[in-house]
């Protein structure tokens, strides 16, 4: 990477896009939504069950200048996920302002183990035990949305709530290879405990990114 490549990573003019593409957002509140994602290399909390660990390596995917993927994206839909990777990684502010200038309701899709930055309208927390989110984001999800790979996992997410704020929505969802023993547990720990709802990765069912 140049010097002048590093600078502008910095100051988040230019990221290292991994893919870009128009969907229907699979998980979670806004499940069924139509929407353009914008995936961020670049990750190092290392969940062993990753879904996207091609994305880890920020070295592998090419620099973008904010201001032409925000154009592409915002020139198919109007709402726009941020994920990854990790998207906090990174200085969203350049990318996330020029989506604002667009029309763009942003949408983040976040472990929160890195710094806030951009404008954000939708904050999906996704806490993980080897680098839990930084204190500041709780106060900030919309939603959270932890993943049950083990038994210990509902434990976890009983912590979790406990940090978020009284309107944040709570999702289980369930890590795909552990879904056939892990969904029957979590009906039954729903219906003990409806304040949790359960999501399903309803894109990977149906076949699309
Ligand atoms: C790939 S991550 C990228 C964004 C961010 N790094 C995070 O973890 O929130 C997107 C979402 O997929 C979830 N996820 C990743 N691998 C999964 C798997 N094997 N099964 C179920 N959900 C998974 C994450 O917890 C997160 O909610
Ligand atoms: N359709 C679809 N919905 C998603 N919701 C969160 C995703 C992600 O990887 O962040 C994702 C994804 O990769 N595809
Ligand atoms: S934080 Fe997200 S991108 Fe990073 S390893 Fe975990 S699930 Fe994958
Ligand atoms: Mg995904």
């Amino acid at each position: 990477m140049t010097d002048s490549e590093k600078i502008e990573l910095e100051k988040g003019i230019s990221l290292p896009v991994m893919e870009h593409f128009y969907t229907i957002q699979g998980e979670g509140a806004h499940t069924g939504k139509a929407a353009y994602f914008i995936r961020l290399g670049g990750c190092d909390v290392g969940c062993h069950w990753c879904d996207v660990k091609e994305s880890w390596d920020p070295n592998l995917h090419p620099l973008m200048k904010t201001e032409k993927i925000a154009e592409i994206a915002a020139s198919n839909c109007k709402t726009i996920v941020l994920t990854g990777g990790e998207p906090l990684m990174w200085n969203l502010d350049p990318l996330t302002k020029k989506l604002k200038d667009l029309g763009c309701t942003i949408h983040i899709e976040t472990s929160g183990a890195y710094k806030m930055s951009g404008i954000l309208d939708w904050i999906t927390l996704s806490p993980k035990k080897t680098g839990l989110p930084k204190p500041e984001i709780y106060k900030k999800a919309q939603e959270l949305k932890v993943i049950i790979f083990n038994n210990n996992d509902f434990k976890f997410a009983e912590e979790q709530a406990e940090k978020v704020e009284d309107g944040c929505k709570l999702y289980l969802q369930s890590e795909w290879s552990k879904r056939a023993e892990m969904y029957p547990k979590m009906t039954d720990f729903v219906m003990k405990n409806p304040k949790w709802q359960v999501s399903v990765q309803t894109h990977k069912y149906l076949n699309i990114p």
